[in-house]
């Protein structure tokens, strides 16, 4: 059984899986880090992807508790699962096309056996007590050549002295097209550190004839810039012109930057805005290890959803080190919001 949106056009896909949301829509949470929180041994050049090889059932138990937690979209494990990565790992082509393929399946999967809990858990209850089934939808995950590059390159985007836009369209292409022929609703390019990749996924989005919508998270340190220096709003404007792009936003930053992050891509878009913070941690790409940050708390996050709602974003989730614990704060937070006079703004 798929999804329960309809499918349409690019831009009617969100503008409808929100409106059955009831305007606003929970994304899943850190997956990597969770995954690790659950004993898998991720320090590896695959990340995540590595379990896609030896551990699928710990993705799908990871994707089960965010469904358990509220979310409304979840994503899948392909963050860093390239065919260039796995054939470095001894893989033949077919066998990493594959496990491309099994990410998105084992997300639709864990859908499934969600929805076939027919608990409470998998209902939603309107005011009047009248149940509907919780729209699910599955993005699947493209992470940026930085995290190929398995070094937290995606933190600086440095990379981008050394490639063109040729080269990254290169790089992504193969594995673009198998993602959106793999039953997955949408594809989402995250954790994008500069325009050039921005500009490359446009193209390929185009040039390939894409046929699922997507959406672009980038990343920031400072909530003005992504990590290669331009702004972030020279970034989304990239991305407005895309007509494959149901959502533009951020994701894998710290909570404390996302308003003035918000308050610009508002300035440059009518999409709706997707962001997804992560802890506020900050990532050793050498050792593969999270520092804890002085400056932000669990409790910080959750507080700041209103206001990012309020400033225009409608699709909340968390990036590493979040976890469904905070997904289930967020899911709460906006119920009780929406259970209140309605302050929701259409763009
Ligand atoms: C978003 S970062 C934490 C992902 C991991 C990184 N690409 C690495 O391999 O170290
Ligand atoms: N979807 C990925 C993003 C990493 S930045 C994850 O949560 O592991
Ligand atoms: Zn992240």
């Amino acid at each position: 059984m798929g999804s329960l949106v309809k499918k349409g056009t690019s831009s009617s896909l969100m503008t409808e899986f929100l409106e059955k949301c009831g305007g606003y829509a929970v994304v899943d949470g850190g997956f990597a880090t969770e995954l690790e929180r659950h004993g898998a041994h991720i320090k590896d050049p695959l990340w995540s992807a590595k379990c896609l090889i030896t551990s699928p059932h710990l993705v799908t138990k990871v994707h089960l508790d965010y469904l358990e937690s509220g979310a409304n979209i979840i994503i899948t494990a392909s963050y860093q699962a390239t065919i260039q990565g796995f054939v470095a790992k001894g893989l033949s082509v077919g066998e990493a096309e594959s496990l491309l393929r099994r990410s998105v399946e084992l997300s639709c999967e864990a859908r499934e056996i969600f929805y076939n809990r027919c608990n409470k858990g998998s209902w939603d209850f309107d005011h009047a007590g009248k149940a509907s089934r919780r729209p699910v939808l599955v993005a699947a995950s493209v992470g940026s050549y930085g995290a190929y590059l398995a070094d937290g390159s995606e933190y600086s985007g440095v990379y981008v002295d050394s490639v063109s836009k040729e080269s990254l369209k290169d790089f992504h292409r193969r594995r673009v097209q198998i993602l959106a022929k793999s039953g997955a609703d949408l594809i989402a390019f995250e954790t994008i550190p500069n325009k050039l990749e921005a500009e490359a996924y446009v193209d390929l989005l185009e040039e390939e004839g894409i046929d699922i919508p997507a959406w672009f998270a980038f990343t920031s340190k400072d909530g003005v810039t992504v990590p290669s220096g331009e702004s972030i709003i020279e970034c989304a404007e990239v991305a407005d012109s895309c007509k494959k792009l149901v959502a533009i936003g951020i994701n894998c930053t710290a909570p404390r930057y996302i308003s003035d992050l918000v308050i610009s891509l508002r300035q440059v878009t009518h999409k709706p805005i997707i962001v997804y913070p992560n802890s506020g941690e900050v990532y050793d790409g050498l050792n593969k290890k999270w520092i804890k940050s002085e400056e932000e708390s669990e409790e910080d996050f959750v507080s700041y959803v209103s206001r990012w709602r309020e400033e225009g974003a409608s699709l909340f989730g968390g990036c590493c080190r979040t976890t469904p614990n905070t997904i289930k704060a967020i899911t709460n937070v906006l119920s009780c919001e929406s259970s209140a006079p309605s302050k929701l703004k259409f763009w």
